[in-house]
């Protein structure tokens, strides 16, 4: 049976007097595709930067796997299993492909500096773990054969890839893209929409999508949450969001 992995209730984050995420609630269960979406300033980048420590809500609660972790830093956070992307490529241009998904792991590694300076026995298991790990995750996305490319010389989809694979890297059970599909052609985003539908049927890890490509969202999430001006608007299935009055009406209204 599938198992409540995110529970967020009543969030809601204040600027100043500008409440841009008003009493959102939502759930991500085990193995599941979750989407976010809502128009341009809806508060659903504020939302994200909630759930993943960079910004401490104002109000609300954000539960994961019943542990409370509104206030946390983003690498605790990142460490109980919940890790993102950024809406823009935010990769060690000048790395190669390898060196970005190790670099990712070094913080997840349980080492001190004189245990790599002395390379001891556990550090050097540490390290082979971090290059399988990183092997591994770079043939899951098709990224391989560039594994010693420098990562800003790839094309924009496979930068994309690379971010995901980053984070798999670090073994999260919830990952949440914020927009992964923006700036890719056709072909890139039916790549990303595969990856996307692996990583939940093969890897068994929970998504949470904020997307502005219609067609991938309706497509690839098995339930959707609409937000506008910071607050809940509908939450359902595709054909029940495609189909509400509400949500049209807030789309039309935008333009
Ligand atoms: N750090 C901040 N300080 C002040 N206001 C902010 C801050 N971050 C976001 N906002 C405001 O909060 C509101 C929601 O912004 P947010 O970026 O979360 O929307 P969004 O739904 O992600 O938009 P888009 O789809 O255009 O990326 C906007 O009015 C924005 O200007």
């Amino acid at each position: 049976m599938s198992q409540l992995l995110l529970d967020v209730n009543g969030l809601t984050m204040r600027f100043g007097g500008l409440v841009a995420v008003n009493g959102v609630n939502l759930k991500v269960k085990n193995r599941q595709i979750v989407s976010v979406i809502g128009p341009n300033g809806a508060g659903k980048t504020t939302v994200f930067n909630c759930l993943s420590g960079f910004y401490i809500p104002t109000e609300g609660s954000v539960m994961l796997k019943n542990e409370q972790i509104a206030g946390l830093k983003d690498y605790q956070i990142s460490r109980k299993g919940l890790v993102r992307t950024f809406q823009h490529v935010r990769l060690f241009q000048k790395m190669t492909v390898i060196e970005n998904m190790l670099v990712a792991q070094h913080r997840h590694m349980n080492t001190n500096l004189l245990s790599g300076l002395l390379k001891t026995p556990n550090y050097r298991r540490l390290e082979k773990d971090a290059m399988e790990h990183a092997a591994h995750w770079l043939k899951e996305v098709g990224l391989m054969d560039y594994a010693n490319r420098e990562a800003g010389n790839l094309a924009y989809g496979q930068q994309r890839r690379l971010e995901i694979a980053r984070c798999m890297v670090t073994q999260p059970e919830l990952l949440m893209l914020d927009e992964p599909a923006a700036g890719l052609n056709p072909n890139e985003t039916k790549e990303l929409d595969e990856l996307i539908i692996k990583l939940r049927d093969e890897h068994e890890i929970s998504i949470l999508l904020i997307e502005h490509d219609m067609s991938l969202v309706m497509g690839i999430s098995d339930h959707i949450y609409v937000i506008a001006q910071g607050t809940p608007l509908a939450n359902g299935t595709a054909d029940e969001i495609k189909n509400n009055p509400d949500v049209i009406k807030a789309y039309l209204g935008e333009e």
